[in-house]
């Protein structure tokens, strides 16, 4: 079982906001799709599942192409946060047309869920509060059933209680093998906590798909100081320098093998220390432009 995305493209406004974009996705895993404000997380989301048309490409789920084969639609469920167009009716109200979309969809988790949750069935979506309906949108789509989920910024609005029982549940989800779920978020922090893979997007492609737990032993966050402010040219060409404080230098290596540390120690740094390594990192280190550097300097 597989979700194949091959050279998607999608342009807006002459802008090729996904440039032949390609990932795949199996069941079993979590998987973080994180980049800058802009870059197009939204749009990836919206043409997969179809709420955009593409401009080129493939959405291939086990193979068979979701624009030619609407049998395997339901497969795929993505619950657009900013969608207005069911804000008038109830939740349970929207269930019935998921349940038109999802032959699979199981009215007894959504409302074991929605109970869990004290979210109302009979109450109109546009009196929930902005947590109450991201909360909500979250409900909705694991009760589709679909094999992959996408979520865009689940954790947007909800409280830290709350949060962390979302998570869970995603976890369980997945936990099953049944099931991916795709999520774009800023919440980097938390996002790390539970997702097995990270596609970071730039400049409409993905331009590293990490996986965590190799991404943690091969790559290596340094503090190094020097004795004059000159920054050896070794930290720009192998590592992402992170910041630069007087003689104190912070750089990201993700490749980190022992010829590059003898390569490093010949710079002949006064002081050295390995810092851990968060998801955060990884973003400042490969998404940090040179305006912005300069403003963390
Ligand atoms: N319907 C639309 N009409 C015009 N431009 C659009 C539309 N949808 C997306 N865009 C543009 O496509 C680009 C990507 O937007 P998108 O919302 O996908 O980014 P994002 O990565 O989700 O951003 P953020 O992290 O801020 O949520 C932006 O330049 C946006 O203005």
């Amino acid at each position: 079982m597989s979700l194949q995305i091959k050279n998607l493209s999608k342009t807006i406004n002459q802008q090729p906001t996904l440039d032949q974009l390609s990932f795949e996705v199996q069941p079993g895993q979590i998987v973080g799709v994180i980049g800058r404000n802009g870059v197009g997380k939204t749009t990836l989301f919206r043409t997969i599942n179809g709420q955009y048309l593409r401009t080129g490409g493939q959405v291939l789920v086990d193979g068979h192409e979701v624009a030619d084969d609407p049998s395997v639609r339901p497969q795929l469920s993505f619950v657009d946060p900013q969608a207005n167009f069911f804000k008038t009716m109830t939740a349970q109200q929207v269930a019935w047309y998921y349940q038109a979309a999802y032959p699979q969809f199981d009215q007894a988790k959504f409302d074991q869920l929605l109970g869990r949750y004290h979210l109302k069935a009979d109450q109109k979506l546009r009196h929930f509060s902005k947590g109450m309906f991201g909360l909500f949108t979250i409900i909705l789509s694991v009760a589709t059933q679909a094999t992959y989920l996408f979520l865009d910024e689940p954790l947007d609005g909800l409280d830290v209680i709350v949060r962390k029982n979302v998570l869970n549940i995603l976890i369980d989800e997945v936990a099953t093998g049944q099931r991916a779920i795709l999520i774009a978020s800023h919440n980097l922090g938390e996002l790390e906590g539970i997702i097995d893979r990270a596609l970071m997007l730039k400049q409409g492609h993905v331009i590293h798909d990490y996986q965590l737990e190799t991404m943690r032993t091969k790559a290596r966050k340094l503090q190094l100081v020097y004795r004059d402010k000159q920054i050896p040219a070794l930290l720009k060409t192998n590592g992402h320098i992170v910041s630069v404080s007087g003689r104190v230098i912070v750089v990201v290596f993700e490749d980190f093998t022992p010829e590059l540390q003898s390569q490093l120690a010949a710079t002949k740094p006064v002081f050295q220390e390995t810092l851990p390594l968060s998801l955060t990192d990884l973003f400042m280190a490969n998404l940090t432009d040179e305006h912005d550097y300069e403003l963390l300097s």
